[in-house]
C-alpha cells in the first residue's frame, strides 16, 4: 500500500492482516509494516461505543464525538497499537493455525483478534457526512400523505439518527422527539420509561430508541411496547443491528396485522427485507446485497413513491378486479346450468357442449378478462402527485367481503337472467336454448368488461374484439350446435338483445347511481386534473 502525504513524500506499507467491518462487531482493523522502518502496527477503526470503550479514557473524547454527531456526520473513532517484532511473529502463527483449525475456528480466530486490543492508544475522531440521496424528504413527506407510517432503522448513534431524522423531516422539527433511555435495563427502570413514552407519545411526541433498548422493552412486555410505539407519529431506531432490524419487522407484522415494507440498501438490510411482507433494495454504493434479496430493486430511495404510488396501487386495483371477474365468469355460468337443471326434473344434463364451454373458458372471454390487469384509472402523474388516491386503498375497499357478495349477487342475478329468459323465450328447440343463452352468456361478459375498463388502451379495445370476432365465427364454422338459418333471423337478434340488455341495463343503471351519489376520489382528481384520458364513468 503506497501513500502520498500532502507534502508530497510517499509512504510505503505491507498489509500483513486484515479484519473486515461487520455489523455486528461495528469495528474494522488493520495490521501494516512500516517498509522504510519496518515498524508493525495494528490500526482500529470502528463505532465510537467499540473502540471508546478499549482505548485509554480521554476527557474530550465523548464531548467531540458528541459535537460531530449533532452535526449530522458519522463518527468513527481509529485507534493504534505498536506491535513488537517478537510479539507479533508468535501471535501470527498462532492466528494461522487458528485459521486452519479444524474445530472451533471462528472462536480461536477471534480470541487471537481480541489479543491485539490491549493497549489501543487513540489517534483521533473522524467526522463524515453520510449524505441523504436527492429526494428523500418530498418522498417521506408523500408517504406520510399516502397514509404509510415510516420507522428509521439504523446502525448509526443516537445523535446522529436524530440528527439526520430532523434532516429528513420524517420527525418534525418543531414536534417533539422522546428518547427511550431507562436509567438501566431493569424491569421498574423500563416499566417506568415506557409510562414516560406512553405520555409523550399521547402528547404527538416521535420516539427515538436505540437496538439495545429496544430489545429490553420488547422482552419486558413486547405487546406494550409495539402498541405505544405504533402511536407515536414516527420511530427511529438507532444502533440497529440487522436481526434486531428484522425483529422489529416482525413485531410490527405480528402486532398490527398491517402489511411492512422495509427498504434498505446495504448489507446490513438484508435480514430485514426478507422479514417484510415487500422487500425493497437500493442498489448503489454499498453494493447489491439489499437488492438482491429485495422482491424490488430500485435505483434510488425516491423510486419508492413511483413503485408503491403508482404501480403498487395499479397492481392492487387490478388484481383486485380481476379476481372479482373470475368469480363472476365461473358463477354466471354455474347459475345457468343450475337453473336449467332445476327447470328439467334436476336432469344431469349439460347445458352447454364441452366445446362452447372450453371455448367460454378460454377465447371467448379471456383475453377481455385478463386484459382489464392493464387498466388504469388515472394516469401515472396523477397518482404520483396526490398520495390521497393511495390512501384510500387502506379502506380496503377493493376487495372485500361485501364486494364479493355484490359480485355473487350480480352472477347470479345475471346466469338467472340469461337462462329463464332463454327458456321463456325458445321456439320448441333446444338447440335455440343453447344458442340464445350462449350469445347473451358472452355479450354480457363482454359488456360487463366493457362496463369496469376506465381508460381504453388499444390492448383492451383488440381483447374485446379479438372475442367477439372469434365468437361470431365460432357461430358460423359451429354448425352442430347453432342453427345457421335461426341465427340469421331477426327472431333471434331481437330475443338475445332483450335477454343482454335485462342482464345488463340494471347493472349500469345501479353503478351509475352509486357513481352519482359517492364518485370515486380518483374520478374528483382527474376533473380537477384535467386529464385527457378517455376512461368512462362506471367504476366498481
Ligand atoms: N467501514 C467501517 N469501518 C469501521 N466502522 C464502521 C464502518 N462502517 C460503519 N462502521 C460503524 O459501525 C456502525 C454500524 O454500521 P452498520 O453498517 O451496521 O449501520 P450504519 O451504516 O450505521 O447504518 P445503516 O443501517 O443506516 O446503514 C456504524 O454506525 C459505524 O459506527
Ligand atoms: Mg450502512
Amino acid at each position: 500500500m503506497r501513500l502520498r502525504t500532502p507534502a508530497g513524500a510517499e509512504l510505503a506499507y505491507t498489509v500483513l492482516h486484515l479484519f473486515p467491518f461487520s455489523s455486528e462487531t461495528k469495528r474494522m482493523g488493520i495490521v501494516v509494516r512500516d517498509e522504510a522502518t519496518g515498524d508493525i502496527a495494528f490500526y482500529a477503526k470502528g463505532a465510537d461505543t467499540v473502540i471508546g470503550a478499549l482505548v485509554q479514557p480521554v476527557d474530550w473524547l465523548e464531548e467531540e464525538v458528541g459535537n460531530l454527531a449533532r452535526e449530522g456526520l458519522r463518527t468513527l473513532l481509529v485507534a493504534k497499537r505498536r506491535l513488537k517484532r517478537d510479539f507479533y511473529e508468535d501471535w501470527s502463527r498462532r492466528y494461522e493455525q487458528a485459521r486452519l483449525a479444524v474445530e472451533n475456528r471462528s472462536e480461536r480466530m477471534q480470541q487471537l483478534q481480541q489479543q491485539l486490543d490491549s493497549g489501543l492508544e487513540l489517534l483521533c475522531v473522524t467526522g463524515v457526512e453520510d449524505r441523504l440521496q436527492s429526494g428523500v424528504r418530498p418522498t417521506l413527506e408523500t408517504l406520510r400523505n399516502a397514509g404509510v407510517r415510516v420507522w428509521m432503522l439504523t446502525g448509526d448513534k443516537m445523535e446522529t439518527a436524530c440528527c439526520i431524522a430532523k434532516s429528513s423531516r420524517l420527525v418534525d422539527r418543531s414536534g417533539g422527539l422522546f428518547a427511550f433511555q431507562p436509567a438501566s435495563l431493569r424491569s421498574a427502570d423500563l416499566d417506568k420509561e415506557l409510562r414516560n413514552m406512553a405520555r409523550r407519545v399521547e402528547a404527538g411526541h416521535s420516539v427515538v430508541i436505540s437496538g439495545e433498548c429496544l430489545q429490553a422493552a420488547v422482552e419486558q412486555d413486547e405487546r406494550r411496547f409495539v402498541q405505544l410505539a405504533c402511536q407515536a407519529p414516527a420511530v427511529v431506531v438507532c444502533r440497529c443491528s440487522p436481526t434486531q432490524k428484522a425483529e422489529v419487522v416482525r413485531l410490527l407484522k405480528d402486532h398490527t396485522g398491517k402489511r411492512c415494507a422495509a427498504v434498505g440498501d446495504g448489507g446490513n438490510d438484508v435480514a430485514m427485507i426478507q422479514e417484510a411482507d415487500c422487500g425493497m433494495g437500493i442498489a448503489g454504493k454499498e453494493g447489491l446485497q439489499a437488492s438482491l434479496a429485495a422482491d424490488f430493486s430500485i435505483a434510488r430511495f425516491q423510486h419508492v413513491t413511483r413503485l408503491m404510488l403508482v404501480h403498487g396501487r395499479r397492481c392492487y386495483k387490478n388484481t383486485s378486479v380481476l379476481a372479482q371477474f373470475i368469480v363472476h365468469r365461473g358463477l354466471i355460468i354455474s347459475t345457468m346450468q343450475a337453473a336449467f337443471s332445476a327447470v328439467f326434473f334436476y336432469v344431469a344434463i349439460s347445458l352447454f357442449p364441452g366445446i362452447l364451454m372450453i371455448g367460454y373458458a378460454t377465447i371467448f372471454t379471456m383475453f377481455p378478462v385478463f386484459s382489464l390487469v392493464l387498466d388504469k384509472d388515472v394516469a401515472s402523474a396523477t397518482a404520483e402527485k396526490f398520495p390521497e388516491l393511495y390512501r384510500d386503498l387502506l379502506k380496503g375497499r377493493e376487495l372485500s367481503a361485501k364486494l364479493l357478495c355484490i359480485w355473487v349477487a350480480i352472477s347470479i342475478y345475471q346466469g338467472g337472467v340469461i337462462m329463464y329468459g332463454s327458456i321463456w323465450l325458445f321456439q320448441g328447440s333446444f338447440l335455440h336454448i343453447v344458442s340464445i343463452g350462449f350469445t347473451a352468456l358472452v355479450f354480457t361478459e363482454l359488456i360487463m368488461v366493457a362496463l369496469t375498463v376506465r381508460t381504453w388502451c388499444w390492448q383492451i379495445i383488440v381483447a374485446e374484439l379479438v372475442s367477439l370476432c372469434s365468437y361470431l365465427a365460432a357461430v358460423f364454422i359451429l354448425t352442430q350446435y347453432f342453427d345457421r338459418a335461426f341465427i340469421l333471423t331477426l327472431n333471434f337478434l331481437w330475443k338475445v338483445s332483450a335477454i343482454t340488455a335485462v342482464s345488463s341495463i340494471p347493472i349500469v343503471a345501479l353503478k351509475l347511481i352509486r357513481y352519482l351519489m359517492s364518485p370515486p376520489i380518483a374520478r374528483k382528481l382527474q376533473a380537477s386534473v384535467g386529464t385527457t384520458a378517455v376512461s368512462s364513468i362506471f367504476t366498481v
